[in-house]
């Protein structure tokens, strides 16, 4: 499908990449660059790419797809460092978990000749670094692309949907300031109330922490989870997608107010009207074959 894909980034996703192009033959050469030697060494030992390199530079010389695995606050400065090697009609893409940022900070280095078209793969685990990833992650899951303007190139969007439908993912288009709007609120707030509520059990003086780990029922066991994700990119996710955060924030805020005054004035009935319609949520999901209740099961046991 490619020559030459030069991944910049071999964390969780990059090497997850690595992986499922490698296992599916979708490019000739695997091209590695990543700022940390360890990340690279680990690369190396794994036989993740072909060569590996230290600086994203040298990585991009003659690849046909560009993919930036970094954490989004770093997408700059990697366009900065590989504009001048691509190679013309080359596909620039990334993975962030936020669009919008993503576009105003690598498209005003990128040359003219170049296909830039930002994705994020809606895929991931609270693990990161090389040794966490695997070639199966983004099978049937949805992989989002958000080309910044009307006018990119149609079989660039076309060559880039066939490479994430060959690693497994369903595809769908998107403005980036639409993206941003909807993780907001499907992944970065819930995230953000699960660091939250960690953080509260293990303030709360008057629960020990060997409570807290011996007592955890489901709910906050999954929180954990979450909780646990990378600080470095958890940061990043809400220092770029702020406005949007604030906005579902501002919304989140205000329910949880009504939910509280439902339970001091004892109102049952709209906490039970909450209830159903949330579960009728979780049960539509599970019709779509996003979630599954052994998936669950497996990720608790976990
Ligand atoms: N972790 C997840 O579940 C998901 C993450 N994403 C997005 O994917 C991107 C990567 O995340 P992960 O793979 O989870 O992170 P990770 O921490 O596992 O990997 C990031 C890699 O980038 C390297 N790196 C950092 N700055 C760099 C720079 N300036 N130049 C070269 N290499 C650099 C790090 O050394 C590390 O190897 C992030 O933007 C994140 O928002 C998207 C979907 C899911
Ligand atoms: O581990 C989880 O539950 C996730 O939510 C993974 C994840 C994290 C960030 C993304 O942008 C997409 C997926």
């Amino acid at each position: 499908m490619f020559g030459r894909v030069a991944i910049i980034g071999i964390g969780l996703i990059g090497s997850s990449i690595a992986r499922a192009v490698r296992a599916r033959g979708l490019a000739r050469h695997i091209a590695i660059a990543d700022r940390s030697a360890d990340h690279l060494e680990r690369a190396e030992a794994l036989g993740l790419g072909d060569s590996l390199h230290a600086g994203a530079d040298a990585a991009v010389v003659g690849a046909d797809l560009v993919v930036a695995c970094v954490p989004v606050g770093a997408c700059e400065e990697v366009a900065k460092l590989i504009a001048r090697d691509l190679a013309p009609g080359a596909i620039v893409t990334d993975v962030g978990s936020v669009k919008g940022s993503v576009v105003r900070q690598m498209r005003p280095h990128l040359p003219a000749g170049i296909h830039f078209i930002p994705g994020h793969p809606v895929a991931g685990t609270e693990f990161s670094g090389p040794d966490a990833g695997f070639a199966d992650l983004f099978d049937g899951r949805w992989c989002i692309l958000t080309p910044p303007s009307d006018d990119v190139d149609a079989d660039a969007i076309a060559r880039l949907t066939a490479f994430w439908r060959a690693l497994g993912s369903n595809v769908e288009c998107m403005t980036p300031d639409h993206h941003d709007l909807v993780l907001a609120i499907t992944s970065h707030v819930p995230h953000l109330i699960a660091y939250n509520i960690v953080g509260t059990a293990d303030d709360l003086e008057a629960v020990t922490q060997s409570e807290v780990m011996k007592f955890s029922a489901g709910g906050f066991r999954d929180f954990t989870r979450i909780a646990a994700s990378d600080p470095t990119m958890w940061r990043d996710v809400f220092l770029h997608n702020r406005e949007a955060v604030i906005e579902v924030l501002g919304r989140f805020t205000e329910d949880l107010i009504a939910l509280q005054r439902h339970i001091r004035w004892g109102e049952g009935d709209d906490l039970f009207e909450l209830f159903t319609r949330t579960r009728a949520i979780r049960r539509g999901i599970i019709g779509m074959g996003q979630e599954t209740p052994a998936a669950d099961f497996g990720r608790r046991k976990g």
